[in-house]
C-alpha cells in the first residue's frame, strides 16, 4: 500500500496550476486522486476528467471538480496504474475494467504517467489475464475468436453476475501465460470485430513510469514520448 501511495504522490508532484488532469482507476490511481484532492484544498487549480464512475465519485468526495469528456479539447497529464509492466514499459491494464476510458485518456494526454508498485514489474507480459472489452450482444462469438488466438478466455463475473463496464460492455479475461510478441497480439486484437478495446497499452504511450518499492524507494523514469 505504501509503495503504491509513494509512487502516486510522486506523480501528483508533476501536476501544476491550470492543468487538465486525467484520473485513472484502481487502488494506485486512488492514491493519486486523494493527493490531488489535498492539493486542490490547498489551492491547486485543475480541471479533471475521470476514467470510471468509481474514480469520478472518489474525486468528487476529495473536492475535485469533474469535467465531462465531451467538454475537453486537451488533456495535459493522465495518472494511472497498471496490472503488469514489462522492461520496455509495455503494459497490461484493465484489472478494474476501466480500460476503454483509460486508453482514451492515455492516448489523448500530453503526458501519461504510470504509477505502480514493484509487484507489477514482469519480464514478459501475460501472466495477468489480458482484459478485453467486448460488445455484449456478440459475446459468445467474440470469445471464440479470442480463444483462437491461443488463450483461455472467459467472461468476467463479479458477485455471481456478469461484470458490466461503465460503457455497458462485457470484459473477456484472456490468459495467455506468456505474450511473446505484444505488438503482434495487439494487431490481431485490433482486427477482431466485437472487441471494443484491449488492455495492451504499448510503447510509445507511457511518458513517465514511477515505481514504488517496499523499502520506501521511488524510481522515477522519464520515457520519451
Ligand atoms: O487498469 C486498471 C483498471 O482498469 C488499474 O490501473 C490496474 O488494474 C491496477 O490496479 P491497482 O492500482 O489497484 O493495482
Amino acid at each position: 500500500m505504501e509503495a503504491k501511495r509513494a509512487a502516486a504522490e510522486r506523480a501528483v508532484s508533476y501536476v501544476t496550476d491550470g492543468m487538465v488532469v486525467g484520473l485513472g482507476t484502481g487502488s494506485t490511481a486512488n492514491w493519486a486522486i486523494r493527493a490531488l484532492g489535498e492539493g486542490v484544498k490547498a489551492g491547486l487549480r485543475i480541471k479533471a476528467v475521470a476514467s470510471s464512475v468509481a474514480s469520478e465519485q472518489l474525486a468528487l468526495e476529495a473536492g475535485i471538480a469533474i469535467t465531462d469528456f465531451s467538454a475537453l479539447s486537451r488533456i495535459d497529464v493522465t495518472i494511472d496504474g497498471a496490472d503488469e509492466v514489462d522492461p520496455e514499459a509495455n503494459l497490461i491494464k484493465g484489472g478494474s475494467g476501466a480500460l476503454l476510458r483509460e486508453k482514451i485518456l492515455a492516448y489523448n494526454s500530453r503526458q501519461f504517467i504510470v504509477v505502480v508498485d514493484e509487484a507489477k514489474l514482469v519480464d514478459t507480459l501475460g501472466k495477468f489475464p489480458l482484459p478485453v472489452e467486448i460488445a455484449p450482444f456478440a459475446a459468445a462469438l467474440t470469445l471464440r475468436q479470442l480463444q483462437r488466438l491461443g488463450c483461455q478466455a472467459s467472461i468476467r463475473h463479479q458477485g455471481g453476475e456478469r461484470f458490466v463496464t461503465d460503457n455497458a460492455n462485457l470484459v473477456a479475461d484472456c490468459s495467455f501465460g506468456i505474450i511473446a510478441s505484444p505488438g503482434k497480439l495487439y494487431e490481431q486484437l485490433a482486427l477482431l470485430p466485437g472487441v471494443m478495446e484491449q488492455g495492451l497499452f504499448l510503447q510509445p504511450m507511457v511518458s513517465r513510469l514511477i515505481i514504488g518499492y517496499l523499502d520506501g524507494r521511488v524510481e522515477d523514469r522519464w520515457l520519451q514520448r
